[in-house]
C-alpha cells in the first residue's frame, strides 16, 4: 500500500506488439492502488459505433440501455495504457498482476485498478479486460 499523498512508481513505454504499455518503475506492494480508470462518462448506446479499444464499463444496470462507460480518449489517465491478459491461455492468465474493481465512493461508482500481488521493478502491468463481461477479444493477445 502507498502512504497518503504518495503514488506508485509507473512508467509508460512502447512495445511493438502491445502498443503503449505500463511498467513498474520500482517495487509495488500487493494491494497498492495503481490508478483510477478515468475519462468522460457516457451511455454505452452512444458509443456502439465507436472504434475505441479503451472503453471501460462503469455500470451494469438491468436495463441495458442505461449501461454507462468510461471513455478515456479525450480526457483520461495512465490507466488507459495498461495491458490486458490473454484469457485463452494459462500463460496469459499467469501474467495478471492487477484486478479491476468497482467501488461506491460517496455514492458514485468508480473503477480502480489494484495490485493483487507484489510487482517487481520492470514488470509490465496486466489485468483481465473480461473480468465482468466476456466481450473483449483477447485470443490474439501476447
Ligand atoms: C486499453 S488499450 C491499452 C493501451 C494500448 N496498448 C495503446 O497503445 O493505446 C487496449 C489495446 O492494447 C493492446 N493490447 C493490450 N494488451 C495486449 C496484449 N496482452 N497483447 C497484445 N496487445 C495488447 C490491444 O491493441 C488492445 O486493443
Amino acid at each position: 500500500m502507498c502512504a497518503r499523498g504518495e503514488w506508485p512508481p509507473l512508467m509508460v513505454t512502447y512495445d511493438p506488439k502491445e502498443g503503449f504499455v505500463v511498467e513498474a518503475d520500482g517495487h509495488i506492494k500487493d494491494m497498492t492502488l495503481i490508478a483510477e480508470y478515468t475519462g468522460d462518462v457516457d451511455y454505452m448506446r452512444n458509443r456502439l459505433n465507436d472504434d475505441s479499444d479503451n472503453l471501460m464499463v462503469l455500470l451494469f444496470p438491468h436495463d441495458a440501455s442505461k449501461e454507462l462507460v468510461i471513455c478515456p480518449d479525450k480526457r483520461g489517465n495512465i490507466a488507459r495504457f495498461i495491458s490486458g491478459i490473454n484469457n485463452h491461455t494459462l500463460e496469459g492468465r499467469k501474467k495478471q498482476n492487477l484486478r479491476c474493481v468497482r467501488y461506491n465512493i460517496n455514492g458514485q461508482s468508480r473503477v480502480l485498478l489494484v495490485a493483487i500481488r507484489d510487482i517487481a521493478k520492470g514488470e509490465r502491468l496486466y489485468y483481465d479486460y473480461n473480468a465482468y463481461h466476456k466481450e473483449y477479444p483477447t485470443q490474439h493477445f501476447v
